[in-house]
Parts: structure tokens; sequence; C-alpha cells
């Protein structure tokens, strides 16, 4: 991406939200684009699938294999987003349909727009929803997205990302609306599938830490603009805003100043100690 402008031109005004964006992204590499709400890490997405709304105007070039996406005709653009680019949001049940069963869900693309016979795409489907560590996948196949947590169901939409075999993951903010325990599942899965395939990912997140556990680089947006990136912006922040940014975030040892302090009693103390001696 080069140089992405987006305005958005009313009658009265015109809003600049994005001010000459630029970063690139190598195949298998993971890339953290990380901000406030606000500074434009999502439109910098919907720019990227050339899903911002009406009523923007773009400028600058986002290329994607060589390929201009700002001028794809329509049959390439629909190829691209359904093929070569996987998306996952934040909030799962906002992007699926209430009514279709997961397995509707995971198969229907491929055998609607691939022509992969039924059989085959729901042996593929229970493949999967197993390496994403869905247990009892065949059972999944028959229920309803209400029927799941949030955790189950976003590794659901994992799932039906990488059976479109994309090159490029966009995951925006894709743990934020689970618990935490659900999160850092999440999060894991999502890292080792795009490592073992060998995809790209854009991961669109506030947290600096999460994004730099499992990013190879991150690039820090504010007000439209990236005002930092490297593999080194963790380490050593050169921006204000990436300094204030990091200083937001409690370090481990505050948060673990944070934590109740357990007074053992002795019977306590000796159980534990059995425990571990045994
Ligand atoms: N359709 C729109 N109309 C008007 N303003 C918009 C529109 N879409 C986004 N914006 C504005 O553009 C700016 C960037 O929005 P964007 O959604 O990209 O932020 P973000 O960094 O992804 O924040 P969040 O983490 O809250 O999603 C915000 O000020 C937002 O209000």
């Amino acid at each position: 991406m080069r140089d992405l402008r987006a305005s958005l031109v009313t009658k009265y005004r015109r809003l600049d939200l994005l001010n000459g964006v630029s970063f690139t992204l190598d195949r298998g590499e993971a890339l953290g684009l990380v901000g406030e709400s606000g500074s434009g890490k999502s439109l910098t997405t919907r720019a990227i699938t050339r899903m911002l709304a009406r009523g923007f105007r773009t400028t600058g070039e986002v290329r994607f294999d060589g390929d201009s996406v700002l001028d794809m005709k329509r049959e390439r653009l629909r190829q691209y987003r359904a093929r070569d680019v996987g998306m996952i949001f934040q909030d799962p049940r906002a992007h699926v349909n209430p009514v279709h069963t997961v397995g509707d869900f995971l198969t229907e693309a491929l055998v609607r727009d691939r022509g992969v016979p039924l059989d085959e795409a729901r042996r593929r489907a229970v493949q999967l929803l197993d390496e994403v560590g869905v247990r009892h996948a065949e059972r999944r196949l028959a229920q309803y997205p209400h029927e799941l947590s949030g955790g189950l169901l976003q590794r659901v939409m994992i799932a039906s990302v990488l059976l479109a075999e994309p090159q490029l993951i966009l995951a925006d903010e894709p743990t934020t609306a689970l618990d935490v325990t659900a999160q850092s599942d999440v999060m894991a899965i999502l890292d080792e599938q795009r490592r073992a395939r060998g995809l790209s990912l854009l991961f669109i997140t506030h947290d600096l830490e999460l994004a730099n556990a499992c990013c190879d680089r991150l690039a820090v947006m504010y007000a439209g603009e990236i005002v930092e990136q490297g593999a080194e912006v963790y380490a050593s922040p050169q921006h204000p805003y990436t300094i204030e940014l990091l200083g937001a975030r409690p370090s481990i040892e505050q948060r673990l100043d944070r934590l109740p302090v357990l007074e053992y009693t002795p019977e306590i103390h000796e159980a534990l100690k059995a425990r571990a001696d045994a």
C-alpha cells in the first residue's frame, strides 16, 4: 500500500481520514497495525479490499501480488475478495447468517464458487474445524451460530477463512469481543495456523503488547497516518505517540501488583507442598 489517502466529501465539508498510509507486507509475514480507536485502522483494511463506503474518495496505491486493487475489474475483484484475502472480524456473530448451520456456512462458498461436491466440502470443513481445535467437529456442522460460544464461533470463522486458502488474512480486532481465556486460545490458533501455512497476516489491534507477541513488525497509526513502523517499535519506540501508547498499558509488574495477595494458612501451605512432592 502506498500513499493511500481517503477522504469523505460531503456537500459542506471534506474529512481527510487516511492521510498517506504506506506499508508493505511480504508473503508469510505478520504486520500488526496498532492504534487507538478512530486512528484509521479499519478504514485501512477496508481500503485493502476496496470496501470503503460510497462517498469516500480514495487515491494512492494498493497492490496485491503486483495487481492494482483499485483498478481491478469486477470479476477479478470478486475473486480477490473471495480467494486471495480472508477476513476475520471482531464480532463473528455479525458475520454469520443466524438461520444457517455451521455446516452450511463453511461449505457454501466451496460448493457454489468452486464446484466442490458437498460431501468433499463437508469432509474438508470437519478436518479444518478439527485443526482449529473445535472438538466434535462432525456434530458442530449441524449446529446454529447461537449454540456456539463466541470463542468457538471465532474458531469457525478462522476455519472458514482457511478453507478458502487465501494468501493474506486481515484480522480486525479478532479477539476483542471474547473473554480472556478465549482471547488467548483464538490468537494462538490464528498464529499457529498462519505460520504453518505461510500466510501473511495484517493484525489490527489497539493492543501493542499482543501485536508485538504475534507479529514480525508493527505499524503504529495515529490520526489517519502511520507514525512509526518496524521490527523494533515495541522494544525501542521513537514516536511520542507510540511511547504514550505503551505507557498507557500497565506493565506486567504493575498488573501482578494488582492481583489479590493470597495468604496461605499453614494447612494450605502443607497441602500444596504435599501435592508438589507427590
Ligand atoms: N463511513 C464513515 N463516515 C464518517 N466517518 C467515518 C466513517 N468511517 C470511519 N469514519 C471515521 O474515520 C476515522 C477512522 O475510523 P476507523 O474505523 O478506521 O478507526 P479505527 O482505528 O479502526 O477505530 P476502532 O478501533 O474504533 O474501530 C474515525 O474518526 C471514524 O469516525
